[in-house]
């Protein structure tokens, strides 16, 4: 057999090495002719250089594939081949002895010629430490310490804190993402934790307790990514006015409604719009305002006015003063109600969600499955000669309000063909801003604890629309029922 094959560097005639056979008996005086004629320290050098030995047994034994490659008349080794010798004290153990290949007949695969051992080195922090150890004393087994530590050693590292300390957790301050921190150690349902997720969304709306009155599986009705919001969320392409163009009143002191700049005019008679007044300790919405077909829209005043919005026209910014709860409707879905009681005309919340372009409401639209929808154009002004003259008598792309994803609780409010709530556009902060401004929700009239909150969904409704095949079936029950919520032509494709 040539150097080549041996060693697996000539493919042509030997792809595989040849095999490495140690003779650990030192008793056999046959076939010494038809071993390999190989040096086993030579071929193992890279392997038996490095690698330290614990004892016999780390020597090579012949492998499976190693005795297949010789016939059994092969492996009686004669003490003349045997290259590596073993200490005399070793040699006298009982060592182990070979098997016949017969034993194995399964082939398998080729060794590689070149194996690379990489012993990952200390680092330096465990290099200096272990310079500064005393070397354990040594059993005189044969083992090297340094490769093999002793338990002593082992001791000695760890008394020197060597190895990284578990560290002291008060678990009671760790917060878990599903699990409440009091909750017995119990499984939950995934109706629990979905439960315990959305209610904790819930306790970061502003204001009074905003809460879920029903069972752990209704509240699986709404989706776990449900985002619940303090204020409108913008998305790609929606601009707000510049604050530089708001404007504001210029009462000196408290704003008479008279005569304040912030309260609009009656078309085409100079009569003031009345909004807010006074009713014992709340101000609310006026009953010549509740009762108003078309709601107009409602100028708060800030701190650009002279009053620097600190006067009673200052219902909507500051924010809702009732509690609420979802809850589960039966047949219409969820629903919003109170537990508190509402007086008439007074602020329940502003319906808040993602603000995005009229394209991009068009193709949610259009690839909503369900027939559900959230969405609430922002179109009031359309008829403002401000907003003409702005972008032109034409202009239809008016940014809309979907609920769907992120929303405030009046997204969970129903439709009702008799309603209880009205909803009117509310400027606040900037009174430049016609394209993007607050649809707030007042009460029509007295409202007792835990009544459903309604409002009319299609208030132009005039009485004589023919009931719509593909409309969405309204369930409101009211005796006045008008079977339907709106034309649903869009989704279907229908023109109206
Ligand atoms: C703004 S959401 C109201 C909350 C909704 N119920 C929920 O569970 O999320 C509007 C949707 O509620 C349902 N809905 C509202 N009022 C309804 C009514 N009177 N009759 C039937 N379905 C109604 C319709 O599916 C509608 O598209």
């Amino acid at each position: 057999m040539t150097m080549a094959a041996r060693f697996g560097l000539d493919g042509a005639h030997e792809h595989r090495p040849a095999p490495v056979f140690y003779d650990l008996t030192g008793n056999s005086d046959s076939e010494t002719e038809t071993l390999p004629k190989f040096s086993p320290i030579k071929e193992d050098a890279s392997l038996v250089a490095t690698l330290p030995r614990r004892s016999s047994s780390t020597l090579r034994l012949p492998q499976k594939r190693m005795i297949d490659d010789i016939s059994s008349k092969d492996i009686s080794p004669s003490p003349q081949s045997t290259q590596h010798q073993l200490p005399d004290h070793q040699n006298n153990q009982s060592l182990p002895t070979l098997q016949p290949p017969s034993r194995f007949k399964t082939p398998s695969p080729a060794p590689r010629a070149n194996v690379e051992v990489v012993i990952p080195s200390p680092s330096p922090r465990q290099q200096k430490l272990i310079k500064t150890l005393k070397p354990a004393e040594s059993p005189h087994d044969g083992f090297w310490d340094r490769r093999f530590p002793t338990d002593a050693e082992e001791r000695e590292k760890a008394a020197l804190r060597a190895y990284p300390q578990a560290r002291r957790v008060d678990r009671s301050i760790i917060s878990f993402a599903l699990a409440p921190r009091h909750m017995p150690h119990t499984s939950i349902t995934p109706a629990q934790a979905l439960r315990y997720e959305l209610n904790q969304k819930l306790k970061r709306i502003s204001g009074p307790q905003v809460s879920f009155d029903m069972d752990d599986e209704k509240v699986a009705m709404l989706s776990a990514n449900f985002g619940f919001l303090n204020e409108y969320k913008l998305q790609d392409g929606i601009t707000r006015a510049d604050p530089a163009f708001n404007a504001g009143c210029t009462c000196n002191g408290p704003c008479d409604p008279e005569s304040c700049d912030c309260v609009e005019m009656e078309e085409e008679e100079d009569k003031p719009i009345l909004t807010y007044r006074r009713v014992h300790d709340k101000v609310v919405l006026g009953s010549e305002f509740l009762k108003r077909k078309r709601h107009p829209r409602i100028l708060e005043c800030n701190e650009a006015c002279g009053c620097q919005g600190k006067c009673w026209n200052t219902v909507v910014q500051r924010g809702r003063k009732i509690r609420l709860q979802i809850f589960d409707t039966g047949g219409r879905g969820l629903g919003l109600r109170s537990p508190d009681p509402i007086v008439a005309g007074q602020f329940i919340d502003i319906y808040l969600g993602e603000v995005i372009s009229k394209k991009e409401a068009d193709a949610r639209e259009n690839t909503d499955e369900k027939n559900q929808s959230y969405l609430f154009t922002l179109d009031h002004n359309r008829n403002d000669g401000a907003v003409i003259a702005e972008y032109g008598e034409d202009y239809d792309d008016f940014y809309v309000v979907d609920g769907q994803k992120f929303g405030s609780p009046t997204r969970f409010m129903n439709h009702s063909c008799n309603p209880n709530c009205i909803i009117a556009p509310v400027y606040t902060t900037n009174h430049a801003d016609h394209l993007v401004y607050y649809l707030a929700f007042f009460a029509l009239r007295n409202i007792q604890p835990k009544t459903e909150l309604t409002f009319d969904y299609n208030p132009n409704w005039d009485g004589k629309n023919k009931i719509d095949p593909n409309a969405v079936q309204c369930l409101c029950g009211e005796h006045n029922c008008r079977g339907q919520l709106w034309p649903n032509a869009r989704k279907k494709g229908l023109k109206i």
